[in-house]
């Protein structure tokens, strides 16, 4: 059974000789030989030097191609013209199987042709000194966005090669993301992952980590996201990793939206070991957009007002093309300029909103619950106790594909859009919890003369890109 506990220095060294040998370029990716790429840096390249000292929340898109020359490219745009803070490197879906003979086919094919065969940048085909390259090509720091339960080789390649932050964690990247992976061995996989960016930190080369925070992106509730981020954080605690980004996204209603965020950031500083320096971040909604250009700018822009309020470290922004999928960089970019402007314009405003702290007292009461849940599971560990909370639904993510997730929870908006929960399957939140929602749930239903029931929940998963929040009856 799978233990919080941190991988000796020969578990890790058979876990990594192993894992190395899965794909030739696995056998450059050594710590040893990275150090002292690390070490030649400039500080603006440092990625937790520059998010831990920001003074304002700094803006990163998702942003990967194929080919070295044409990421380079991609990413010196985005920094120039997007005015991008953070540069991401999207790594494509074959590598986040752990299919690199296809990436690699795919490469070559995109090599031999313009168009793209790929959707992501593959790392693991690219090599220690493809993404060295990369890192010195470009002004800004790299973080490494994907999607992968098995992350352990892109770890091990892309941190040799330079990248110093790296998303995703075993629940983030398990639940909303795989329908078979088991969660135990996923979380296994991902303390090899910790531990190597625990071991570069201890070696002087601060690794940031980022959970992914939004989940499956659709109507989740805050509190599941947090109490998902603050136990994947204290894994990785566990490991070494000593620079967090918790993440959480966007559900539309902006006072639910601030007070998410200020409890990520309290709770998380509550819970994480005090060496640990925890920072947040906001993705844009990450639900359906709309396909009109005009009001998915309408979202992004409520995305940016938010952030303006309740200032995160650093927001993921979206493009007006989320509809139509990966933005053409002038979109991506463009989404980065609608953001500034919104948030340069609302930061110097004081804008108190009604509602925000009693939502805040919900949420963080809610993730408390949650949280004990987990330990009363796992008897004090916090591995084995998630393994256990989710087998029992205790802790539960909506329409989570995974098949170690109940999966049991329905989310719906309330009256004014904020999510809760119309059925809680086995969640771990006591009667009166249960009574809020229920009541928050029961006003909607008298404002549109329904009963509460599935169909607000279908209608609330398309609402946005119908040009609404709340699923309304038509
Ligand atoms: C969970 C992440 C979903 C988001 O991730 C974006 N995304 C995926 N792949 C790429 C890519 N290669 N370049 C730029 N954005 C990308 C999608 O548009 C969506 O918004």
């Amino acid at each position: 059974m799978v233990r919080d506990e941190q991988l000796s220095s020969d578990g890790l060294a058979t876990i990594d000789e192993a894992v190395r040998a899965e794909w030739p370029t696995g056998e450059a990716a050594t710590v040893d030989d990275a150090i002292a790429f690390h070490e030649g840096l400039p500080p603006s390249k440092e990625f937790a030097t520059v998010l831990e000292s920001a003074t304002e929340p700094l803006l990163q898109p998702r942003a990967g191609v194929a080919r070295l020359d044409e990421q380079i490219e991609l990413l010196t745009y985005l920094e120039e013209t997007g005015e991008a803070d953070l540069l991401p490197t999207t790594i494509d879906s074959y590598t986040r199987d752990n299919e690199y003979g296809k990436a690699r086919t795919g490469l070559e094919k995109t090599r031999e042709s313009d168009a793209d065969a790929l959707n992501g940048f593959p790392a693991v085909n690219h090599g220690v000194d493809g993404c060295r390259t990369l890192v010195e090509s470009v002004d800004g720091p790299i973080e490494v966005r994907h999607g992968t339960p098995d992350a352990r080789l892109l770890a091990a390649v892309t941190l040799a090669g330079g990248f110093q932050s790296f998303e995703g964690g075993p629940i983030s990247y398990n639940i909303p993301y795989t329908k078979r992976g088991d969660l135990a061995t996923t979380i296994e996989h991902w303390q090899y992952v910790d531990r190597l960016a625990g071991v570069y930190t201890e070696r002087g080369v601060r690794i940031n980590r980022e959970p992914f925070g939004p989940l499956t992106g659709t109507l989740v509730p805050p509190s599941i996201a947090i109490a998902i981020m603050i136990v994947e954080g204290l894994l990785a605690a566990t490991q070494g990793v000593r620079s967090l980004t918790l993440g959480y996204g966007q559900v539309g209603n902006v006072v639910q939206d601030v007070a998410a965020l200020r409890a990520l950031r309290a709770l998380g500083e509550e819970y994480l070991p005090n060496e640990v320096c925890v920072t947040t971040v906001f993705h844009e909604w990450m639900g359906g957009f709309p396909p009109d250009e005009a009001r998915a700018n309408g979202v992004i822009g409520l995305g940016a007002l938010t952030a303006a309020i309740a200032r995160p470290d650093k927001v993921i922004t979206k493009s007006p093309q989320e509809f139509q999928g990966v933005p053409t960089k002038e979109a991506n970019a463009a989404g980065l300029r609608t953001t500034r402007q919104l948030l340069d314009m609302a930061m110097e405003q004081r804008l108190d909103i009604d509602g925000v702290e009693s939502e805040q007292d919900l949420i963080e009461r809610e993730t408390r619950s949650l949280l004990e849940a987990v330990f009363e599971h796992g008897e004090g560990d916090v591995a084995r106790g998630a393994v256990r909370a989710f087998e029992t639904g205790a802790l539960d993510v909506p329409f989570a594909p995974s098949e170690s997730a109940k999966g049991a929870c329905l989310p719906a908006r309330d009256d004014d859009g904020r999510v809760r929960l119309f059925d809680f399957g086995d969640l771990a939140f006591d009667d009166e919890i249960k009574e809020i929602h229920a009541a928050r749930l029961e006003r909607r239903a008298e404002t549109e003369d329904r009963s509460t029931s599935f169909h607000m929940v279908a209608d609330d998963v398309d609402a946005i890109s119908n040009g609404r929040l709340i699923g309304r009856p038509s």
